[in-house]
């Protein structure tokens, strides 16, 4: 059985973080194991989000058990604060862990103002470099590559040269449903091809958890022995039939069904 690791957020409400990625890896016949890194409560009047960091001992400790069995993939969530995007490079390196998915997530849906401003620094100068396969959303890939708001293909392109002039081995930005365009696009670039991967765009809310599934879909099939390439195109397939089988759980909210995908 192949293993994997998400060091990520814990989502309370079970669509995203932590409970995504597990989801995800049954759904891929990996054995899934979690380090956390901060834990996500909701308001239930506002559905306001309430974080929490954890101290980054606690998810030292967590790392070293689920290294000490070993991985075949690994994948980074919502990372808290600058000393665990540290602890998650240097464990990276110390291990030689070499199928790592960064997906660098700075903030949630429908907002654009990174609230931790360093995280993103860190995450570039640190993460980056480490990453076989990173996945931002379009609001990601611009503050990574520094760069005004992404509207076009072209600008997509460049966002994704300079992610990989970063030193991330490859890159796939999510134009998903923010991008201008009736298709939901996103771009896959690995220094040598840029691949246009396209869906219909889904008319839904109801997507929460649709990044943090597609990344660790792209880590399962990482782990299973697919290429870069094969576990991305896999993944887009994964995640469309979740979106599109997303649900409504409450007033404000509606997650992915991460299971759509094998009962399709
Ligand atoms: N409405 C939609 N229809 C089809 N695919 C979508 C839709 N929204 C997102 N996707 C796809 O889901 C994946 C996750 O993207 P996205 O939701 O933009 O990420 P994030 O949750 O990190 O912002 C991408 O492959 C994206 O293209
Ligand atoms: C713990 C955690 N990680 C990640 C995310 C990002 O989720 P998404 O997959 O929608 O980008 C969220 C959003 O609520 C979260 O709570
Ligand atoms: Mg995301």
């Amino acid at each position: 059985m192949k293993k994997t690791l998400t060091l990520a957020g814990s989502d309370s409400s079970g669509g995203a973080g932590i409970q995504a990625d597990l989801k995800t890896f049954q759904e891929h016949n990996v054995y899934g194991m979690t380090a956390i890194t901060s834990i996500v409560a909701m308001k239930p009047e506002t559905w306001a989000h309430d974080v929490t960091a954890i101290d980054v001992t606690i998810v030292e400790k967590q790392l070293d058990t689920i290294l000490s069995v070993g991985i075949d993939a690994m994948k980074t969530g919502m990372l808290g604060s600058v000393d665990i995007i540290e602890l998650g490079a240097k464990k990276i390196k110390e291990h030689g862990i070499d199928r790592v998915v960064i997906d660098p997530v700075m903030v949630c849906k429908g907002e654009n103002e990174v609230l931790q401003p360093e995280n993103t620094d860190a995450m570039r100068e640190l993460l980056l470099p480490l990453a076989t396969v990173t996945t931002p959303n379009l609001f990601e890939a611009s503050q990574l590559a520094q760069m005004d708001p992404i509207q076009t293909l072209d600008e997509m392109k460049e966002a994704a040269q300079k992610i990989v002039d970063l030193g991330a081995k490859s890159v796939v930005i999510k134009g998903g449903k923010a991008f201008m365009n009736k298709e939901a696009i996103d771009l896959f670039y690995d220094g040598q091809e840029f691949v246009v991967l396209e869906k219909e765009k889904l008319q839904t809310s109801y997507n929460h958890g649709a990044g943090c599934t597609f990344a660790a879909a792209i880590t399962s099939n990482l782990a299973n022995g697919d290429s870069v390439k094969e576990a991305v195109t896999k993944a887009k397939d994964f995640v469309y039939a979740a979106i599109k089988h997303g649900f409504k759980l409450n007033d404000f909210v509606g997650p992915v069904m991460h299971g759509a995908y094998n009962q399709e």
